[in-house]
């Protein structure tokens, strides 16, 4: 089997114009790991989670996803790795003139998945989140949390190894927030390792997981 880290920052250093964002730092996350990312506004969280996914090359270091350099990926492999990293971020990026189902499907169809296996998959992973029976519906007649859920469905469809999510919760009522989370621990107990970025401490305390911190140029560990 397969035991490399799903994710190893290697000796990192970002540098922009006017300022260094990340001085040497070293991260691993383990397969199947729950992993909060916090740190104050500005201090690189964003960018934490764009040298995973290549949208954001480091100046020094070496970042592996699963294994794979992806700072030496060519510019033809980076979609792949993109597939291969389930990506929720904040403000629920779905196609507005495709239902529910659709938005799923689309992952699948970008990847080359069979049409017989992509009514499956889709079919599971909108059971998973709980929003079979609102398949045909436009993502304009969600509420927000629903929204949330389609894109986690779509970031699922393609069984990745890790997720990442920039603020799931952010623009959702407590309620609804509190659902995504358990959301997220029950894909962490089926296997997948989690990154997720947060501002919400009463989640972090409400749900309890390794937590690391962007401080001074670096991480630190905050503890569990
Ligand atoms: N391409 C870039 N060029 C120059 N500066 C950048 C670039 N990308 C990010 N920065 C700067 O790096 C810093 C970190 O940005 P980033 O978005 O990663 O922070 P963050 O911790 O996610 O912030 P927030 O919590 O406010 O979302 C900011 O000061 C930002 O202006």
């Amino acid at each position: 089997m397969d035991e490399q880290p799903v994710i190893s920052f290697k000796n990192i250093t970002v540098r922009f114009d006017d300022r260094t964002l990340f001085d040497d730092l070293n991260f691993t996350l383990d397969r199947g790991e729950f992993t909060y990312l916090i740190g104050s506004t500005g201090s690189g969280k964003s960018s934490f989670l764009k040298l995973i996914y290549r949208d954001l090359l480091p100046d020094e270091g070496e970042v592996y996803v699963a294994g794979t350099e992806v700072t030496s990926l060519s510019e033809r492999k980076v979609p792949e790795l993109r597939r291969s990293v389930g990506i929720v971020f904040q403000d629920f990026q779905l196609l507005p003139d495709r239902n529910v189902y659709e938005n799923v499907a689309f992952a699948l169809e970008v990847t080359g998945t069979r049409r017989s296996k992509i009514k499956q998959r889709v079919m599971e992973v909108l059971s998973m989140v709980g929003l079979s029976h609102r398949r045909y519906d436009m993502p304009e007649e969600l509420s927000g949390g629903e929204q949330q859920r389609v894109v986690i469905a779509r970031a699922l469809a393609n069984e990745p190894k890790l997720m990442l999510a920039d603020e799931p919760t952010g623009n959702l009522d407590p309620e609804a927030a509190h659902s995504i989370m358990d959301l997220f621990r029950q894909i962490n107990n089926r296997g997948m390792a989690v990154l997720m970025v947060t501002h919400n401490y009463d989640m972090v305390k409400k749900y309890p997981a390794r937590t690391v911190r962007i401080q001074n140029e670096n991480i630190v560990e905050a503890g569990t």
